[in-house]
């Protein structure tokens, strides 16, 4: 065991003991990496790394799903000599987190901040040919991943973008410098510190009790319906920013709330979307699209969301012409926030 398990947890179960043990020291050392730009560096030697060109990750198929692939140090010094870049970008990479045994998990762009950017575009095919892999937008890649991977990626993709944003400072112009880790950039000449940054998006599903109200915007794919979302306006509770989206979107007035789970979403910035179930009162149902914002809204009764949330061909289009109604992929909280409203009628029964 590590250096920092004992004391707080030896009341506990063996059981409970592990458990936490481990995701502690994982979560300690990765605080040591982010702090200490030596002990970063020391863990990049034996550490994995996933690769990025201009955002965009490098993945193998394997059936119907995606694998990325994983490169030690020495290879990927070894490919970054063969295409010509100086192994001292290596320090551009982002750590993403570790594994239990700690080997840290890093990301590296391969033409961000690159000073020969041409050059490397140029090499893309050939990056490819010598990795047996493609780079794919992660848009189009997201939902054949595996959690682990979809999770790493999208963090992956988020930084090294809030990276490359944010290569100066705001208050001098000078450049910034990243820490070893990326957890935060700093202006040498005023020692401001940047931190990387998301932006907080409530999810919410409306319901009446019976039926729950979905809408889509006309960018999303045909035939789509989601739960409304929007950004938190700067100053806004999180409650206060679901009533003023249901208000602005629908035209209805919420009545009670309960917070369900939140996630990271990667576009098309950084996003941390916060879902919450909503009812609305009896009787005060009737919708308003504000259609600025949305194409269509509509309230679905249990049995149709029941129905599309089993459909496995979504893109299908019908004979005449029209697509069938279906609801966000798996990994999306969308998708598990009406999932969870069609498993638990309480969901619609919400606690005063
Ligand atoms: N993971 C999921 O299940 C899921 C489902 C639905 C939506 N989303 C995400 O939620 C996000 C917000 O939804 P929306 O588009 O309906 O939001 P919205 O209703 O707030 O409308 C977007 C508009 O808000 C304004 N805006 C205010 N603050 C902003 C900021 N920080 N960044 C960008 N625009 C800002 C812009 O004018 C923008 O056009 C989308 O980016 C979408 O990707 C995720
Ligand atoms: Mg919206």
């Amino acid at each position: 065991m590590s250096l920092y398990c004992g004391i707080a947890c030896r009341r506990k179960s063996l059981w409970c003991y592990r458990l936490l043990s481990t995701y502690v020291t994982k979560t300690r050392y990765l605080l040591e990496l982010k702090e200490d730009d030596d002990a970063c560096k020391t863990a990049q030697q034996t550490g994995a790394f996933y690769l990025f060109h201009s955002l965009a990750p490098l993945l193998q198929k394997s059936e119907h799903q995606y694998l990325a692939p994983q490169h030690s140090l020495s290879e990927l010094e070894k490919l970054l000599a063969k295409f010509g870049q100086d192994t001292q970008r290596i320090e551009d990479s982002v750590l993403l987190g570790c594994s239990e045994k700690h080997e840290a998990w890093f990301a590296l762009d391969l033409v961000l901040n690159s000073s020969s950017p041409i050059n490397a575009s140029l090499q893309k095919p050939q990056m490819e040919t010598e990795l047996k892999a493609s780079f794919i937008e992660l848009r189009k890649a997201l939902f054949q991943l595996n959690e682990k991977d979809a999770s790493l990626l999208s963090t992956a993709q988020a930084l090294l973008r809030w990276h490359d944003a944010h290569q100066f400072c705001s208050r001098s112009g000078q450049p910034t410098k990243k820490n070893m880790a990326g957890s935060k950039r700093v202006c040498p000449s005023n020692k401001i510190i940047y931190y990387p940054q998301m932006a907080p998006v409530v999810i919410t599903l409306v319901s009446d009790g019976t039926q729950c109200l979905l809408a889509r915007q006309s960018s999303f794919p045909k035939g789509m319906y989601s739960a409304l979302a929007g950004f938190c306006d700067i100053g806004e509770s999180l409650e206060e920013a679901v009533r003023r989206e249901v208000a602005e979107e629908v035209g209805l007035e919420v009545e009670r709330l309960q917070y369900s789970a939140s996630q990271h979403w990667p576009f098309p910035n950084s996003s941390l979307m916060i879902a919450c179930h909503a009812t609305v009162k009896p009787g005060q149902t009737e919708i308003q699209v504000n259609l600025r914002e949305l194409e269509a809204a509509a309230w679905f009764s249990h049995d149709e969301v029941a129905t599309a949330l089993r459909r496995n061909n979504p893109y299908t289009q019908q004979q005449n012409g029209t697509f069938p109604f279906w609801l966000p992929p798996k990994l999306a909280i969308a998708h598990q926030l009406i999932k969870e409203w069609v498993e638990k009628p309480t969901c619609s029964a919400l606690p005063a």
